[in-house]
């Protein structure tokens, strides 16, 4: 999982520009790269950020190894040996800053900076995107889940239908951030260190004459606390009957079990039944776990019915992000190097959404000190002193002028750490319990109206007079050299 290889982990069009620029002499030339996402996924009020562990494996790890540049060196473009060379040497070299893992983040904020020659920020584009747009999504999906399921025990049980081993195994961990309590993945659990459960299948069930024979000899045969899965024929008439005799057994050898599993039909009307079946066979402290395609509407919904599920079990929509298979995170050029010096550079989109924002740029995320709840995040470019030192600060909504508001008395939080600073890794990557406990802090600095899962109120994030002035500097600049160019 921690593959070392990944140099080649790249879209063969940065490659391509790579070799262009090397021919043309301009690919050391300094640039500035953000990444970020316009539209939040699942109709959310905010995302959770993940991704950066693997990013900084991936970067500490990033070079070219002989069998890749002899692959290279089959490419129809015909690279000149000299490049392969240059290749040969790469060590990443620039800066990135970044979001923390677990960290609350919305649209149009920078997530990612990374600054460095053209050859270092395009190479790690499309690693960088693809580790933070997935793990980001999942991360996020799960804490949709685990806003409706509270504080009963949610699995994560997605492997089997993950596109693929690395978005099985990562997105355990992503989940894990996000609140979810275990993953069935053992190697996930070995990796990470998250805690891992499992109940039994229905193959345990058949494979048996008898579905009473195939409890009791599973009870055994594990520890203390186990789980049956109860559905394999009738829930009720025969499941839950069969599942109270082992416990009564189990009793007789001084253990007790643990839990049942249903995994179909009406989960709400069969766990209520259930939980009276148990109650009343003397079994009040047998949990019941559900499984089978839930995601946080079918779990709201059953909460709202009454169901008396304790435990659920949380597999591919979740892993899957079924209902938003991507989260659409971009890699923008802020700053390019001219003449000796940084510039700032913009792309132009018909559609004004896709208008980049020129330069290079921190979020600060702005508390209010009274309720030490966040106002907004500010985004504004690294000289602009006044949300730094306290100063009254006037957020104000490009699109709709007349909506403003200054804020006194804040804190403002850099958002952006730095990670690599001249290729050198100066960031510890935090313990993954430690990543769970700040994902926790950072929502309870959120209003319940941001995080509510239907129609959230839309968190503000604003740009600095400064910063939108230049954008639209550079806007009517563009638009004048283009009319000019058309005539
Ligand atoms: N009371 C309920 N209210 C809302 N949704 C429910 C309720 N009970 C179960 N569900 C959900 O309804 C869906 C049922 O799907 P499906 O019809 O495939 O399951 P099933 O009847 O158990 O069949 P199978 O045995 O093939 O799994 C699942 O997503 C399940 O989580
Ligand atoms: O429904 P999900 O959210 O994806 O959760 C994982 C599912 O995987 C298993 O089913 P499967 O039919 O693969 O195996 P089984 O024969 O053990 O039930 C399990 O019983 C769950 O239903
Ligand atoms: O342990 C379980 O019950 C389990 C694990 C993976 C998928 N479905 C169920």
């Amino acid at each position: 999982m921690y593959c070392t290889e990944m140099a080649l982990h790249t879209d063969k069009y940065q490659i391509n520009m790579i070799y262009a620029h090397w021919l043309n002499g301009t690919h050391l030339k300094q640039t500035v790269f953000e990444a970020y996402f316009r539209k939040l996924p699942f109709g959310n009020g905010y995302a959770v950020f993940a991704g950066l562990e693997r990013i900084v494996n991936y970067i500490s790890n990033l070079q070219f190894t002989e069998e890749d540049l002899d692959y290279l060196a089959m490419q129809e473009e015909n690279y000149k040996p000299e490049f392969l060379d240059l290749l040969r040497n790469f060590r990443f070299g620039g800066n990135v800053y970044s979001f923390e893992e677990g960290a609350l983040c919305f649209p149009n904020e920078p997530l990612i900076r990374v600054e460095g020659t053209i050859m270092e920020t395009q190479l790690v584009e499309t690693a960088l995107l693809n580790f933070m747009n997935f793990q980001t999504l999942i991360a996020t999906k799960a804490s949709r889940i685990k806003s409706v399921a509270k504080d009963d025990v949610l699995m994560e049980f997605g492997t089997r239908r993950a596109q693929e081993a690395d978005a099985a195994i990562w997105g355990a961990r992503a989940t894990y951030i996000s609140g979810f309590d275990a993953t069935s993945n053992l190697l996930a659990g070995k990796i990470f260190g998250i805690p891992t459960k499992g109940t039994h299948a229905h193959s345990w069930v058949q494979i048996f004459d008898s579905e009473d024979e195939a409890f009791d000899i599973y009870a055994r045969a594990l520890p203390d606390q186990v789980s049956l899965l109860v559905d394999t024929f009738d829930t009720l008439e025969s499941g839950v009957p069969n599942a109270i005799k082992t416990a009564r057994k189990l009793e007789a050898m001084g253990k007790r079990l643990g839990s049942i599993r249903i995994d179909s039909g009406d989960l709400a009307y069969l766990s209520i039944k259930a939980r009276q079946m148990l109650d009343d066979a003397g079994l009040p402290y047998v949990k019941i776990v559900a499984s089978n395609d839930l995601d946080e509407n079918t779990i709201f919904n059953l909460k709202a019915q009454g169901a008396r599920i304790d435990s659920w079990g949380v597999g591919t929509q979740l892993i899957t992000a079924a209902d938003q298979p991507a989260l659409g995170g971009v890699y923008k050029l802020v700053e390019r190097e001219h003449n000796g010096e940084m510039e700032p550079t913009i792309k132009i989109s018909g559609n004004p959404e896709k208008v980049t924002s020129p330069g290079k740029k921190d979020v600060l995320r702005i508390v209010s000190k009274e309720s030490c709840k966040c106002i907004a995040d500010y985004v504004c470019f690294p000289h602009e002193k006044q949300a730094r030192t306290g100063g009254n600060l006037r957020l104000f909504d490009p699109m709709h002028p007349y909506i403003k508001k200054t804020v006194k008395d804040y804190e403002a939080i850099p958002m952006l750490q730095p990670i690599f600073e001249r290729g050198e890794l100066v960031y510890d990557l935090p313990a993954l319990e430690d990543i769970k406990a700040y994902h926790t802090q950072q929502l309870d600095m959120f209003w319940p109206e941001y995080l509510r899962k239907l129609n959230p109120e839309i968190y503000k994030v604003r740009l600095s007079q400064e910063a939108w002035e230049l954008r639209q500097r550079m806007i009517e600049e563009r638009l004048s050299l283009h009319e000019e160019e058309g005539r």
